[in-house]
């Protein structure tokens, strides 16, 4: 059994996928976290692996029962609980969510947009078709281009449902739009997490976007409409997590009409039934999210990965999320070399300095707290470096090789010392793109493994599959979190 968390089309749907199976839905992302096929020595994981690659929810589960049991994927059955408290508008306002009286009302942005489209499209179609064709035709041309507008009118008055397809897809035309998804589905993620609430997956495609949970007890409550207090706050957190996402970085959230008919559908699932000024109260408070608070205890999150993977980008936007400081440990090293960039420190001071700096700069940072660091490609390559990142949480970044080399390809390697290379004559220059891939190959194969050792107790991958934009092209490891 699984249960998906939509966001942008955001209902949490239940829907049954067969009579035994059961999917909880709460979109616009979907995903499959896959554990890691390098488990702890003497951990056999290849029974999970096999559950995920049937995609059983209900095989997922026993396994991951069992792997708790023996002290791996502990995070599994933490599920640590929240709970509601009167909250007030202001309050949202004072966390920085902008427009906070209205969040609850749907966005129309993508109707009037496609509104506009359709009938500013076919409107000049037929002034130009009146313009243009003669006699007769330049008649009744115009008129039944025009009549295009009247057939889409009412039938998004008499099913609006037929149109919603084509208006969600006009989301994607908006520039804001992919930062807004990776947010909005992020927050979602982040949140389940911390409550415990194992991730299957999740999808960033347009129109597709969703979460997928899985808690086979909690499927069974909201079925019988057996949800208590503190099954609903917890699912009230996730759900209302990728409004209060966008609401803090936008005037205008975007992404809530699904999340509110989500969260009306836990509301109306549980017992005791709530009066509707504490259903305000209710999605209020879960937009406030604090009780995770606790639970995130202020450590800080370690980005790691490949160079190019977007730690840096992710690290920014993930600080700004959470109201943690960013930091570039790259920059930090830099500053203590007087300003030398890292290609400079890595010519006049060779790499093992580098490197030695580097580990000093992660002992300072594993002491500081709410920090989001986004750490260097080489950072896990130390052993010691690992303890100092194992005292907060590490995500480690999987991104495949084409994209990482699509990405860096597109930015150069001036910044990136060890993929250097001298340019000069055009068959150096043709042999440029492809070294740059061997030695990213080289190293991914190299430190895969790695990576995934700076956990220290439970992985768990959360591989994203879109199609539409490269931020979907990733794995996040969310690794030595919360034990
Ligand atoms: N998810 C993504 N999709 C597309 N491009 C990305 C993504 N993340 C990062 N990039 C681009 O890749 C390049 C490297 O990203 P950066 O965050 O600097 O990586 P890192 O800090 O891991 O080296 C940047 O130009 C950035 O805009
Ligand atoms: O992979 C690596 O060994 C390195 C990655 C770089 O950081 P980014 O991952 O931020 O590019 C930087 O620390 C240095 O060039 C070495």
């Amino acid at each position: 059994m699984s249960v998906f968390i939509s966001s942008n089309s955001l209902f949490f749907l239940l829907h049954k996928s067969s009579p035994s199976k059961s999917n909880f839905l709460i979109r616009p992302t979907k995903c499959w976290v896959q554990a890691s096929s390098s488990a702890a020595p003497g951990i056999d994981i290849s029974k999970l692996e096999s559950a995920i690659a049937k995609k059983d929810s209900d095989e997922v589960k026993k396994a991951l029962d069992q792997l708790s049991e023996i002290g791996w994927a502990k995070r599994w059955s933490s599920q640590p609980y929240v709970s509601r408290r009167t909250t007030s508008l202001r309050e949202l306002t004072s966390l920085g969510i902008k427009n906070a009286e209205n969040l609850a009302i749907p966005s129309v942005r993508n109707d009037a947009a496609f509104l506009f489209t359709v009938v500013g499209t076919t409107g000049l179609l037929g002034i130009i078709a009146g313009q243009i064709l003669p006699g007769d035709w330049g008649f009744f041309v115009p008129y039944l281009i025009g009549s295009i507008s009247l057939v889409v009118l009412a039938i998004g008055s008499i099913s609006p449902g037929l149109l919603q397809a084509a208006i969600g897809g006009f989301s994607s035309f908006f520039p804001d739009y992919q930062e807004r998804i990776a947010r909005h589905e992020a927050a979602h993620f982040l949140v389940a997490y911390l409550l415990g609430l194992p991730i299957l997956g999740y999808s960033l495609d347009i129109g597709k976007e969703n979460v997928n949970l899985i808690d086979e007890r909690l499927e069974k409550l909201i079925y019988s409409g057996q949800l208590d207090a503190q099954e609903l706050d917890r699912l009230a957190v996730v759900a209302m997590a990728g409004l209060a996402a966008e609401g803090l970085q936008y005037d205008k959230v975007i992404g809530q009409s699904a999340d509110l008919f989500t969260l009306q559908r836990f509301i109306n699932r549980s017992k005791p039934q709530l009066s509707k000024d504490q259903q305000q109260n209710l999605t209020r408070w879960a937009n406030k999210s604090e009780g995770i608070e606790p639970y995130l205890n202020g450590r800080c999150i370690f980005l790691v990965g490949m160079m190019g993977s977007g730690k840096t980008t992710v690290g920014k936007v993930l600080s700004e999320g959470l109201g943690y400081s960013f930091c570039d440990c790259d920059t930090l090293i830099e500053q203590a070399a007087g300003g030398s960039t890292v290609a400079e420190i890595f010519k006049m001071y060779g790499e093992s300095f580098f490197r030695d700096s580097e580990t000093e700069a992660l002992e300072k940072l594993s002491s500081m707290h709410r920090l989001v660091v986004s750490t260097g490609g080489g950072a896990v390559i130390r052993p010691i470096n690992w303890r100092y990142m194992q005292q907060g949480i590490s995500v480690w970044l999987d991104v495949p090789l084409d994209a990482l080399a699509r990405r860096i390809a597109a930015v150069g390697t001036d910044s990136r010392p060890l993929l250097e290379q001298e340019s000069g004559d055009p068959y150096s220059k043709d042999l440029f793109g492809f070294t740059i891939l061997l030695l990213l190959l080289l190293s991914i194969k190299f430190r895969s493994p790695i990576y995934l050792t700076t956990d220290n107790g439970s992985p768990l991958k959360m591989h994203c599959t879109s199609k539409n934009n490269d931020l979907g092209n990733h794995t996040l490891y969310a690794t030595n979190g919360f034990h």
